[in-house]
């Protein structure tokens, strides 16, 4: 009989029935997403977390990888009320340590209350409370993972649609969903894949339309690279930026960001949009959020539930962001349109330029 233990922060132990072995620890989180699982699980922005599903059959129309959003899974595990077969078979050949029969109303309830806390888990035919307990133990803090977008991050730079006859994208990789690149492409763009340590040199080779800073695990603080480019090309370059991207952008022009209590993970965010009074239904999966737009930007759209900004325009700069994911993938896809003003920002740009000589 497989024994599995599931440790949250504080020393509570919950017992459960083990579904994919292994021990791991990371930051427990909910997503109340109802489908899409292929695509969570395989977003890099979950990356040294714990993911505990709330709905409660997670599996129930296989794993396909043509719905993946990168080439692992990156959550360190799984907990789920049901898990089918075929999604505890595909987390057991990833080696990510999944349970389920646990009452994830009161997981979920219990972040809800504390927030988002530290969690170490442990599956297996020998494992004891003692294995999660010391998972518990060695857990660190998200805004400790320091070198966290070297994990999710390309290590070389590649260019997708070079053929391509539409904008050219600089997207610093910091953990890009491949919805994102999709999207881009599927609007002629040409994209070029950065590293997230990528100079202002490799970014200047490219001469972009628009510098994109894509979604990715962690703290925004520990993306110092990236800040320093947002800082560099923000006055030259139009600059456009997803979840983490926003919260990059943020950091570089003079905001500030901040921890939440347990985040928004769903499909089913209201977001409203200052302007035009329209209310939109998003997918999201944050944990920090824009504290301080600073002076450079302002707040465009905001979440209906708590007020939080869910989008920003530069005030003297060519730069929008969403905080939330307009590429889907799972979820609406009501807000596709922004890749469209994107490109629509890079090529208004680009026709206006002055040329330097001649
Ligand atoms: N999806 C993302 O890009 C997440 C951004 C950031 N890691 C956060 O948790 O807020």
């Amino acid at each position: 009989m497989t024994a599995a233990y599931v440790a949250l922060e504080g020393g509570h132990v919950l017992e459960a029935r083990g579904r994919a072995p292994g021990t791991a620890r990371g930051e427990l989180v909910f997503t109340t997403a109802y489908t899409g699982y292929e695509e969570s699980l395989t977003d890099p922005s979950y990356e040294e977390q714990i993911l505990t599903f709330s709905y409660p059959l997670i599996g129930n129309y296989g794993v396909r990888e043509e719905r993946f959003e990168s080439d692992r899974v990156h959550p360190r595990a799984v907990l789920a009320k049901e898990l089918t077969e075929d999604v505890a078979d595909w987390l057991a050949s990833e080696g990510v340590p999944a349970v389920d029969r646990l009452d994830t109303r009161d997981v979920v309830t219990d972040i809800r209350d504390s927030g988002a806390m530290k969690c170490g888990i442990a599956v297996g035919e020998d494992v004891t409370e003692e294995d999660a307990l010391a998972e518990l133990e060695a857990c660190k803090a998200m805004s400790e993972h320091t070198e966290i977008g070297e994990q999710v991050s390309v290590d070389e730079q590649t260019t997708y649609g070079a053929d391509n006859d539409g904008e050219t994208v600089a997207l610093v990789d910091c953990g890009a969903k491949g919805s994102i690149v999709d999207s881009l492409l599927a609007r002629n763009a040409t994209v070029h894949v950065l590293p997230h340590d990528a100079s202002a040199h490799d970014v200047d080779a490219l001469e972009p339309d628009v510098l994109f800073i894509s979604n990715g695990p962690g703290d925004p603080a520990n993306y110092e690279n990236a800040i320093d480019l947002v800082q560099n090309f923000a006055e030259e370059t139009p600059v456009a930026g997803i979840c983490l991207g926003q919260q990059i952008v943020a950091e570089a022009l003079g905001g500030a960001t901040e921890k939440m209590t347990f985040g928004h993970r769903g499909v089913n965010q209201p977001v409203l949009d200052l302007e035009s009074g329209q209310v939109v239904m998003t997918t999201q999966n944050h944990g920090y959020t824009v504290a301080e737009p600073g002076d450079h930007l302002e707040v465009t759209q905001i979440n209906v539930n708590d007020d939080t900004p869910e989008g920003l325009d530069g005030v003297d700069y060519d730069i929008i962001t969403r905080q939330y994911h307009p590429e889907a993938n799972p979820g609406p896809e009501d807000t596709l349109d922004f890749f469209d003003d994107v490109l629509a920002m890079a090529d208004a740009r680009a026709t206006t330029a002055v040329p330097a000589d001649d």
